[in-house]
């Protein structure tokens, strides 16, 4: 049986006069990898950080695990792990310090060894987050939305800036957290991505969702109406070539 543990109910979110968000509405079940696609200033973000109980809404309903986002704020943040800004981590502490104190903010004494292994950081406990490469800063972020062991986690734009590979690892990543029974909602302007990762999109256009579905059934729904890809005259891609010539495996960038 399929639980929602996200229920959005005609959200809307007004920035003075302009309305970022128009009335949506959606579920998002336990368990699945959910995708929030949409052009720039289409509303993700805005959406997202309601969620989080980080941004207030204008009017509508938001029900995270069965709490209501109006009334029990406290028992939502403890069943989300939320990404933060890379620029919020102090440069000059090492992973172990980082998460010791990040750890401490949530009241959790957690082995900061085991989430870096998590994430394939083992090795680079000992050093400073400014000296990590972008793959594995991004890597860093995801393990911090772990700390209190969440429920659900939120990932805006995560592989933005990412190498082919570093992006790959990260999927990864994502799907081994989804395995473990953590349900994932996720940013993306990477329709390979989407298409890859998330079992459910929704996708937003100027504060509307104007489709929600698995990928399979976008594209089977778009077929459906005639349209054809130009036909693919190559059985490969530059990024094939790419990822073929310097390999999937990790690296240290
Ligand atoms: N604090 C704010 N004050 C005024 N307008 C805002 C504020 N935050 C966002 N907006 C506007 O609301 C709209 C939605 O922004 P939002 O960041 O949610 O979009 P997004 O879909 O996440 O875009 P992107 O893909 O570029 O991150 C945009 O037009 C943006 O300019």
């Amino acid at each position: 049986m399929s639980k929602v543990i996200i229920s959005v109910k005609d959200l809307k979110k007004n920035y003075g006069q302009f309305e970022a968000v128009k009335g949506i509405s959606f579920d998002v079940i336990e368990g699945e990898i959910f995708g929030l696609l949409g052009p720039n200033g289409a509303g993700k973000s805005t959406t997202l950080e309601i969620i989080e109980t980080l941004r207030e809404k204008t009017s509508g309903q938001v029900f995270v695990g069965g709490f209501n986002l109006d009334t029990e704020q406290n028992s939502i943040k403890q069943l989300i792990g939320v990404q933060l800004q890379t620029s919020g981590f102090y440069p000059g502490l090492n992973l172990v310090e980082l998460i010791d104190l990040f750890a401490g903010l949530y009241n959790r004494t957690i082995n900061p060894r085991d989430l870096l292994k998590m994430v394939n950081l083992e090795d680079k406990a000992k050093s400073k987050f400014k000296d990590l490469s972008g793959g594995q800063k991004q890597r860093f972020s995801i393990a911090t939305t772990l700390i209190n062991d969440p429920k659900i986690i939120f990932l805006d734009e995560p592989t933005t800036g990412l190498d082919p590979q570093a992006r790959r690892n990260l999927w990864d990543l994502i799907k081994s957290i989804r395995a473990k029974g953590t349900t994932v909602i996720i940013t993306t302007h990477y329709m390979d991505e989407a298409e890859v990762l998330c079992d459910r999109i929704a996708i937003i256009d100027s504060g509307k969702i104007i489709a929600l579905a698995t990928p399979d059934k976008l594209i089977d729904d778009l077929v459906a109406t005639g349209f054809e890809r130009p036909k693919e005259v190559k059985k490969a891609n530059l990024e094939d070539v790419f990822i073929h010539m310097t390999g999937h495996a990790l690296r240290e960038e």
